[in-house]
Formats: structure tokens, sequence, C-alpha cells
């Protein structure tokens, strides 16, 4: 079994995270966890945060000369304002001069409609939101990227799974209509926010970030991530907790601002007939000797892989730090107030796909290692072999 844990504060000295179960003998090196986190600042839309946050990375504990080594992984991500933050976390007041154009110093009472201040304040008994959004705050994504990447690694190096998104839509502006990407139609990682995107055509939902910014506004959307390479059997339909379409749902609505989640074709599938709705299966060359002649489903039937390309796409809310300011209360007055502003993304959509594709890698690695065990890769390369054959054997 896999697990995965993260802590740390958005504004505190460090982020940190740990993998457990992951096996022996999986090659990872913090550059490639750096590249990961690199495409995650990027995007048309970012807060002006991702334009100097560097992510410096380390692992403290289960990696040796760039291998796993069976024993949890620890990684820590420094934040790089700490030493500015250092005095906005602090308990004592701290002169307005002092604090460098970050957050005010004051108690933050109005809180913000859509994230997470009031029920947080509510319910831990906060008298302000400061507690509240230091956790909540994507942030915390990070971790998860880095712990992503390491599952990345092992898939990869066990199956040849490759994990990639694109973004379908933006607000009202949707990307053209076309074959599903590749591995090698993604442009390589540079700063020109059209490229990170991750696909060609993307004028219309850059002009509706355009838009949406001057309008002094905020806009979410949908990504799609799609997983190739996975054997069929992954996942069970033995057990509700087993279907590896309710774990995949379940660790993607667990990203801040994630509100929906379509497997395959999903709320189109239940607008047709059946006989339009499913993947006929045809004798071939496919995975085990069949093909399919579409994939309306996602690669999952019954909760388990069926060596189709995974596709899950994922409804993303519009940003709730809105410029123009949204109505709210002071919880210290109870007057009508307007929402505490201070810098954030305007559209987080492009670079949330990283986000989900590392959650889509932890949850795939958790169902392969289930699948095939080992307590090394070598190991669990073994058992993915013998299984393959004795399928293409058997079909
Ligand atoms: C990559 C990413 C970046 C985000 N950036 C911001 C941001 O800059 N400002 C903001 O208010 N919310 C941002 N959010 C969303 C909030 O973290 C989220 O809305 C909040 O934690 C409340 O959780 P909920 O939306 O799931 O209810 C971001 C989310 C993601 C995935
Ligand atoms: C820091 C990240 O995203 C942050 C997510 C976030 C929020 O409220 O979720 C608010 C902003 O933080 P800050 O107020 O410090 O600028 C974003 O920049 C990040 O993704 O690394």
């Amino acid at each position: 079994m896999l697990r995965w844990i993260t802590a740390g504060e958005s504004h505190g000295p460090a982020l940190a995270a740990i993998l457990e179960g992951m096996p022996a003998g999986v090659e990872v090196t913090t550059a490639e966890v750096g590249e990961q986190l690199a495409r995650r600042r990027l995007g048309f839309g970012r807060s002006p945060r991702m334009g100097f946050e560097t992510d410096h990375i380390e692992f403290t504990g289960g990696v040796r000369h760039g291998l796993t080594q069976g024993g949890p992984v620890a990684v820590q991500i420094e934040n790089a304002e700490w030493p500015k933050w250092e005095k906005v976390m602090s308990a004592d007041p701290v002169p307005a001069e002092e604090l460098e154009g970050l957050a005010r110093n004051e108690p933050l009472t109005r809180p913000r409609p859509g994230h997470a201040d009031l029920p947080g304040m509510q319910k831990y008994g906060f008298p302000e939101a400061r507690p509240v959004l230091e956790r909540a705050s994507a942030r915390e994504t990070a971790s998860r990227t880095a712990l992503g990447t390491v599952a990345r690694a092992y898939l990869k190096q066990l199956l040849g799974v490759e994990i990639l998104s694109h973004v379908v839509s933006i607000g009202g502006a949707s990307a053209p209509e076309g074959p599903l990407p590749v591995p090698s139609d993604l442009p390589a990682i540079d700063e020109s926010p059209v490229r990170a995107f991750g696909q060609e055509g993307t004028d219309a939902m850059v002009a509706e970030v355009d838009a949406v910014r001057k309008a002094g506004d905020t806009v979410g959307g949908v990504i799609e991530v799609i997983a190739y390479g996975l054997p069929p059997g992954l996942g069970s339909h033995v057990h509700w907790d087993r279907r590896l379409d309710a774990r995949l749902a379940g660790a993607l609505m667990g990203v801040q601002a994630m509100k929906g989640v379509e497997v395959g074709d999903g709320f189109t599938t239940a607008k047709r007939w059946g006989s339009q709705a499913h993947d006929e299966i045809d004798r071939g060359t496919g995975p085990v000797g069949v093909t399919r002649r579409s994939n309306r489903a996602g690669g999952l039937e019954g909760g388990i892989t069926n060596g189709e390309p995974l596709r899950v796409r994922v409804a993303m809310k519009p940003i709730s730090t809105v410029p123009k300011a949204l109505s709210t209360v002071d919880v210290t007055t109870g007057a009508p107030a307007v929402a505490i502003h201070q810098r954030s993304d305007v559209c987080a959509v492009p670079r949330a796909g990283v986000v989900l594709e590392s959650v889509v890698a932890l949850v795939l690695a958790d169902a392969a290692l289930e699948k095939f065990g080992g307590d090394s890769l070598a190991e669990g390369k073994r058992n993915a072999e013998a299984y393959l054959k004795a399928l293409e054997e058997r079909w």
C-alpha cells in the first residue's frame, strides 16, 4: 500500500511530504522533481508568487544515490519568502513599515466567500482567517507534486506509463477539438504563457484570462488528465473502495478548488443510448490481443483498467480571492464588509493540471503496487512481466 501525507503552511519556512510504501530501486532525482515543480509554476493567469518561488527541494529520507531505498521518501520544499513572512507569521504585532509590501499584519476578519476562511474559523474556533488560509492554500500542492514525481518514476520504470494533462476549457472558452494529445505532442517547459497550456490553439482561452484579469475577476475551467501504457487489471470491481474510478475521483476532489470529476465521457455518456455509449471489442493487436473501437469509458470498466488510455476530466472553480472584492461580514463587528484580498492567481487552471497529473500518478502507483507488489522495482517488474505474459498466452 502506498500512503502519502503532507505538512506545512503556505507562508511557513518549508513544506514537508512523505511517501510511504515505495519499493526500493526506483530511479528519481531532485532535478526531476524540480522539473515538475517548474511546470506547476507556469501558466497564464498565475499569481505573482509563482514568478519568484524557486521550490528548492531536498530529499531528507528514503532516496540515496538517486535510488529509492524502500523506506519512506521524505521531501522538503523551502519557501523562498520565509525571511519576510517570519514577521507576518509571528505572534507579535509588527510595524507596517517592516512588512515590505506583504499581507497586512492586522487580523484577517473579513472571510472570502469560496475560500476555507469562514468554515475553518467556525470549525477550529479561530478569531481570524490566517491559520485557516495558511493550510488551505494550494501552496500545499507543491508537496503532492513532488511526491507524484516519485510515483511517476515508479510507473514509468515498472510499466512504461506516461501521464500528461491538457486544458479543455477556461471559463466559456474551449480548446479546439482534436485527437487526444500524446506525450510527444507536449512542448518542452518554457516561459511562453500559451505554450504553458501544453497545447496549440489556446488563443481563446488566453483571451478569456486577459478579459477576466481586466475586469478584476477570476475564472476556472476543465482539465483532462490522460495516462498511457496502463495494463488491464489495475483496481477491482469487488468492493467500492477498491474501484479505481472511485479512488481517482476521491484523490482528484482532494485537490483545492476541484468541484467535479468525470471518468471518460462521463456526463456526455449519461445522455447517450447504450449502443452509442460503450466501447465495442474486436480481436486485434491492442494489449492482450483485443482492440476497442472507441474509448468513451476512459480506460476503466468495473473500476478496473481495461488497457485503453485512462482519461479523467476535472472541473476547477474560479479562484475565490476575487480582486473585485466580494461581499462578506467582518466577524469582529458583524458589519457588512468586502472580503480580504491579497495577491492571488487570476486563473490557476493550467498549473493545476500538473497537480492533477501528480495525484493521478500517486493513485495509479498505489494500484500498480497492489497488483504487482514487490519490495524492489525489479521484483515488481518480474511480477508484471509474468502477468502480462499469462494474459497474452490466454488471449
Ligand atoms: C494550483 C492552485 C492554485 C490556487 N491558487 C489560488 C489563489 O491564488 N488564490 C485563491 O484564493 N485560491 C487559490 N486556489 C484555490 C484555493 O486553494 C481553494 O479554493 C481553497 O483552498 C478552498 O477550497 P475549495 O475550493 O476546494 O473549497 C488554488 C488552487 C489550486 C489547485
Ligand atoms: C503559493 C502557491 O499558490 C498560492 C495558492 C493560494 C491559495 O489561496 O490557494 C494563494 C496564493 O498564495 P500567496 O497568497 O502566498 O500568493 C497562491 O500563490 C503555490 O501554488 O505554490
